[in-house]
C-alpha cells in the first residue's frame, strides 16, 4: 500500500461507488454507497464530498453507477437520459469549474459514441479517477521542484489554506500533493494549515491528513498568519504559501476558498512566493478574469454556529456525536461567501499536471492557454 491509499476518498468498483462521509472526519471513518445521480447531487450538496476534483468526479461516477443498472430500448433514449442528469448534477455547487468541464467532456462523448453509449459513458467517467491521481503526482514534481529551486534547495516550511488533499481529489492532492512530495523528497521542514473558516476544511480535513501522513504540522487560526509570519522570521521563516483553486480564469485570477486572498495580500507583505496548484480541469479559458466567475454564497449558520463532536457518553456508550452551537445573537445577519478571487498580480506561479505558469516579465497576468515551464 502506498501512502496515498491509506486516504482514499473515492472507491470505484464498477458498478459500485462508495465515498468517505467528510461530514464525520476527523473522528470516524464511514463510507457512504453512491447509487445514482440522486445520491451523487446529495453527497455534494450535503458536503459529504468536497473540493473541486472530488465534486467533478463523484458526479461523474454517480452516472455511471445509475447507468450500470440500466437498460435503454435505443442509443438515443440512452443520450436523452445521460444528459439530463448531467444537467441536474451540474445544478449541485456552482464555484469549482470541474464540473461543468466534466459534464462538457462527457457530453461530448456520449454524443460521439459509435458503440454502446452507457459503456462509453462508464469508461470515459472510470478515466477521469485514473487521471486525476496521475496529474496530481505530475503537480506535485513539478510543485516541488519549482520551490526547490526559488528556495535554493534547503528544507523549507510551508502554508497552506483549506484542504486540498487526497480527501479533495481522487488521490495524492494539488497544494497538499506539492506538500507530500516535498516530505517525500526531504525538502519539507514544516506544515502550517489555517483551520480554514467557517467550514474548517484545513482544521478537520488537512490536519487529519498531514497526521495520518505524519508530516510535521501546525494548526493556526485564519487570523493567526501574519502573526505567524512575523514570529518565524528569524527561524527559517515560511518559504511559500501553497493553495487549491476552484476555477482559474484565462488571466490567472484564482477563484479559492474564502480567506485565500488574503493570504495573498500577506505573502506579497512579507515577499513569498503565494502559488495556486490546479489541475488543468480547473481553469476556464472561458472566462477572461476573475469578475465572471460566479461565487457560491452560503447559509449564515456556518458562521452564527459553530459545530463539532461532543463525547454523549450516556446516551451514546462513548460514541462522539456531532453537535452544534449556537455563537451568535440569534437573528444576527452574517455574509458567508465560500470562496473568494485572487487577482493574478497577486500570484507568483500556477502549477498544473502540464508545468508551471509564471508571469511574462512585465506583465500582471498570466496566459492560460499559453506553455507553461518545467523547471
Ligand atoms: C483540490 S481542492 C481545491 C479547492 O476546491 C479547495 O481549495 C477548496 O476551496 C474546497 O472548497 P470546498 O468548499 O471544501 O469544496
Amino acid at each position: 500500500m502506498d501512502s496515498d491509499s491509506r486516504l482514499q476518498a473515492i472507491k470505484w468498483e464498477r458498478p459500485q461507488l462508495t465515498i468517505l462521509n467528510q461530514l464525520l472526519l476527523p473522528h470516524s471513518s464511514e463510507y457512504v454507497i453512491i447509487r445514482n445521480s440522486n445520491d451523487g447531487h446529495h453527497a455534494i450538496t450535503s458536503m459529504q464530498t468536497r473540493g473541486a476534483p472530488a465534486i467533478a468526479i463523484v458526479a461523474a461516477l454517480s452516472l455511471a453507477a445509475e447507468l450500470s443498472c440500466m437498460r435503454f430500448s435505443t442509443a438515443q433514449k440512452a443520450r436523452e437520459h445521460i444528459h439530463k442528469q448531467l444537467e441536474y448534477l451540474q445544478t449541485s455547487r456552482p464555484t469549482a469549474v470541474n464540473l461543468f468541464d466534466a459534464v462538457t467532456k462527457l457530453r461530448k462523448i456520449v454524443d460521439n459514441c459509435s458503440g454502446d453509449v452507457c459503456d462509453c459513458y462508464i469508461l470515459a467517467a472510470e478515466k477521469m479517477l485514473v487521471d486525476d491521481v496521475l496529474d496530481n503526482k505530475r503537480i506535485g514534481q513539478y510543485g516541488s521542484e519549482f520551490i526547490e529551486k526559488r528556495l535554493g534547495g534547503r528544507k523549507v516550511n510551508l502554508l497552506t489554506h483549506c484542504n486540498t488533499g487526497a480527501l479533495a481529489t481522487a488521490g495524492h492532492g494539488t497544494a497538499l500533493g506539492i506538500i507530500r512530495t516535498m516530505w517525500k523528497n526531504n525538502l519539507l521542514e514544516h506544515v502550517y494549515c489555517t483551520e480554514t473558516r467557517p467550514y474548517n476544511q484545513g482544521a478537520r480535513l488537512t490536519a487529519y491528513e498531514l497526521m495520518v501522513e505524519k508530516i510535521p504540522s501546525t494548526l493556526v487560526c485564519d487570523s493567526a498568519v501574519s502573526a505567524l509570519m512575523l514570529e518565524l522570521h528569524e527561524k527559517n521563516g515560511i518559504g511559500a504559501i501553497v493553495v487549491g483553486a476552484d476555477r482559474v480564469a484565462a488571466n490567472g485570477d484564482t477563484a479559492n476558498k474564502i480567506g485565500t486572498y488574503q493570504l495573498a495580500i500577506i505573502a506579497k507583505h512579507y515577499g513569498i512566493d503565494f502559488i495556486v496548484a490546479a489541475p488543468f480541469t480547473s481553469v476556464d479559458l472561458n472566462i477572461r478574469n476573475g469578475s465572471d466567475i460566479i461565487i457560491e454564497q452560503r447559509s449564515s449558520n456556518e458562521i452564527t454556529t459553530t459545530s463539532g463532536f461532543t463525547c454523549a457518553s450516556v446516551q451514546n456508550g462513548g460514541d462522539l456525536v456531532r453537535d452544534t452551537l449556537q455563537i451568535a445573537p440569534t437573528g444576527m445577519n452574517a455574509w458567508n461567501p465560500s470562496f473568494d478571487v485572487t487577482m493574478a498580480n497577486l500570484i507568483s506561479a500556477i502549477v498544473t499536471e502540464k508545468g508551471v505558469f509564471v508571469k511574462q516579465q512585465g506583465e500582471d497576468t498570466f496566459d492560460m492557454a499559453g506553455n507553461p515551464e518545467i523547471f
